[in-house]
């Protein structure tokens, strides 16, 4: 489970207090206006922001595991942000595969798994395709499909189905109950109802620097 305890972080005319849980395998919404600190939250937990004070770790077994000292890259968190964060000179398969083999040698059953999260995301047959030929929509499913396959414990979706149409979005939610019911905790930052209807078990609302119940 997240935990989040008093973790603060002050900007020179907002300061945030952050205090939740997030249970493995559930999915929670935060909602909060423009500027109310959503990124600020998403940051702090995935560790590119660092606390002033509080705590942040996952507790397992009655004792937490604290996050605070710990780099983003050493945190089990995937974060799949609104500007997508594709590298153009890579194919898809070597953006979705990265992080699987340092140097991207590929053995083939990691290929086959591409592959699968590839047509999961509906863009089955396109792994060589460079980032640069696809839509906006195309670009946020690739991104989608990397956090897919990476399964670390803890998901951060910042507006993560901004543009997609009706039926993308179905598969998309999909995808996102096929993480949970893995055990995957997901935080899901959303202003659209429908998102936070199809997919949210709790949500909380963030005021003045503060996450309250929703
Ligand atoms: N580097 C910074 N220095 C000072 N203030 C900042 C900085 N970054 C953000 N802020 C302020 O902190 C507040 C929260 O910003 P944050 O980006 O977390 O909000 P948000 O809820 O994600 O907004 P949006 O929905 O527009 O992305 C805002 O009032 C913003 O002006």
């Amino acid at each position: 489970m997240l935990v989040l305890r008093q973790l603060a972080f002050d900007y020179p005319e907002q300061d945030y207090c952050f205090d939740m849980n997030l249970m493995a395998g559930q999915c929670l919404a935060v909602q909060g206006p423009s500027g109310a600190g959503k990124s600020t939250l998403l940051n702090l937990i995935a560790g590119f922001l660092a606390a002033s004070s509080g705590e942040i770790g996952w507790l397992m077994d009655g004792s937490l595991i604290r996050w605070n000292s710990l780099l983003p890259w050493q945190r089990p968190v995937t974060t799949v942000f609104q500007e997508h964060n594709l590298f153009e000179h890579l194919p898809l398969w070597a953006n979705i595969g990265m992080g699987l083999h340092p140097g991207l040698k590929l053995n083939s059953v990691q290929r086959q798994h591409i592959e699968q999260v590839l047509d999961d995301v509906g863009l089955a047959g396109m792994a060589d395709r460079l980032p640069g030929a696809l839509s906006g929509g195309q670009r946020q499913r690739v991104a989608l499909a990397r956090a897919w396959l990476r399964q670390k414990p803890l998901l951060l979706l910042d507006e993560p189905f901004t543009g997609l149409d009706v039926h993308t979005r179905e598969q998309m939610w999909a995808g996102v109950k096929r993480q949970c019911a893995a055990g995957v905790a997901v935080l899901l930052v959303s202003h659209d109802s429908e998102d936070l209807d199809a997919l949210a078990d709790k949500r909380l609302r963030l005021e003045k620097g503060m996450l309250v119940a929703s």
